[in-house]
C-alpha cells in the first residue's frame, strides 16, 4: 500500500475480511498503541491511524493510545526562542519548558488525535496522567558515564519524571463504556509538580498496569534493524541486549527497546516496534499473519 493513496472502499473491505479471524484473538483485550511524534505524518496518514484505532474498537478490542510529540514540542520551543537540550535521550525540562510541553502534548496534539478518532464515529477521551489520578510520577534519576573520565555523573533533568504509580480504574471504566483513552505523557508528582515523561516509558507503564495483550510502538523506521539495516522480524531479549552493547541499536531506539524488555517483564504478552508511516500499520501488525515490524520476545 502506498503512503499517500487514500483508502478505497475495496481496500477497506479486503482489510476487514482478512482481519476477522485475528480480531477474535484480541476481543476484550487491552492493546496499547504508542503513537510517536515522528510517526505523525500528514492529515491523511493521521486519518488512517485514527481509522485503525476506531476499527479495533468496533471489533471488540480495547485500544489505548499513548502519544508522543517530541518534534512538535521542539518546533514550539524554537518559535518561543527556547533551545531544546537532550541528555540520554530525555529533554532537559525547566519550569517554563514543562508548561510548553504540557500545552503541546496534553493540549494541542492530544485533542487533534481525539478529534480524528471521533471523526471515525468513535468516542475518544483525551487524558494525561493528571486526569482521574491516572499516573503519578517522581523526578527522574538518571546517571551517565563520562566517556573520557569514566566517572559516573548524576544528571539533573529538571521536571523530567518517571511513572511510579498507575491507577487503571479510569481506563477500565472507559473500556466498559466503549470509550477510547488517548493519553499524553505528562503527570503530576506527589510533590505537586508537573512532570514531562518520555512517551515510550509512559506507554510501557500503562501497558504494564493493564497487563496488555499487545504494546505497539509506532515510529519512523520499519522496526529494529540489524547491522546491515535489514528488518529483524523477531528479537529475543538477550539478542536485543547484545545489539545495544554492540552499538547496532543506538539513539532513541535504546529507550524504546529497554521499555519493551521491561514491559515483557511486567507481564505484557507481546511488544512490537513498527513503522507508523506505513498506512494501516496497526491493522497490518495485529490482524495479518506476518505482522509488520519487530516482535520482541522473552
Ligand atoms: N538498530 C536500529 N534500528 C532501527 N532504528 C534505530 C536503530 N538504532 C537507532 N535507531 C534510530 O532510532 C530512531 C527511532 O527512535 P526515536 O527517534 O526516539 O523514535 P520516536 O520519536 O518514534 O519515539 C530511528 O529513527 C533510528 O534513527
Ligand atoms: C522527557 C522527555 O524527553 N519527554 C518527551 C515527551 C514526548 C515524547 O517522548 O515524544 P516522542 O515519542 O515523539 O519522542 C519530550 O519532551 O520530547
Amino acid at each position: 500500500m502506498s503512503e499517500q493513496t487514500p483508502d478505497s472502499a475495496e481496500t477497506q473491505a479486503r482489510l476487514l475480511s482478512e482481519a476477522l479471524p485475528y480480531m477474535q484473538a484480541y476481543e476484550n483485550k487491552n492493546v496499547v498503541v504508542k503513537y510517536g511524534g515522528h510517526a505523525m505524518g500528514d492529515t491523511s496518514l493521521g486519518q488512517a491511524f485514527a481509522r485503525d484505532i476506531a476499527l479495533l474498537k468496533q471489533s471488540g478490542v480495547n485500544p489505548v493510545v499513548v502519544h508522543g510529540g517530541g518534534p512538535q514540542i521542539g518546533r514550539m520551543l524554537t518559535q518561543m526562542g527556547i533551545e531544546s537540550r537532550f541528555e540520554g535521550g530525555l529533554r532537559v525540562t525547566d519550569a517554563e519548558t514543562v508548561r510548553i510541553v504540557e500545552m503541546v502534548l496534553a493540549g494541542s496534539i492530544n485533542k487533534e488525535i481525539v478529534a480524528m478518532i471521533n471523526a471515525e464515529g468513535e468516542w475518544a477521551i483525551g487524558l494525561c496522567g493528571k486526569d482521574g489520578n491516572l499516573v503519578f510520577a517522581e523526578k527522574a534519576t538518571k546517571t551517565v558515564i563520562d566517556p573520557d573520565s569514566h566517572i559516573e555523573r548524576v544528571l539533573d533533568l529538571g521536571f523530567v519524571g518517571e511513572p511510579v504509580e498507575v491507577d487503571r480504574t479510569l481506563l477500565d471504566l472507559l473500556a466498559r463504556s466503549e470509550m477510547i483513552p488517548v493519553i499524553a505523557p505528562v503527570a503530576p508528582g506527589r510533590d505537586g509538580a508537573t512532570y514531562n515523561i518520555n512517551a515510550d516509558t509512559f506507554a510501557g507503564a500503562i501497558a504494564g498496569a493493564l497487563q496488555a495483550s499487545r504494546l505497539l510502538f509506532l515510529t519512523d523506521v520499519p522496526g529494529v534493524l540489524d547491522a546491515e539495516k535489514q528488518l529483524i522480524k523477531e528479537l529475543s531479549v538477550s539478542e536485543a541486549k547484545s545489539l545495544i552493547r554492540r552499538g547496532v541499536i543506538s539513539g532513541g531506539m535504546i529507550p524504546k527497546v529497554e521499555t519493551c524488555i521491561e514491559a515483557l517483564e511486567r507481564g505484557v504478552e507481546g511488544v512490537v516496534i513498527l513503522n507508523g508511516k506505513t498506512r494501516h500499520s496497526v491493522l497490518l501488525e495485529l490482524l495479518t499473519e506476518h505482522g509488520a515490524g519487530t516482535l520482541i520476545v522473552p
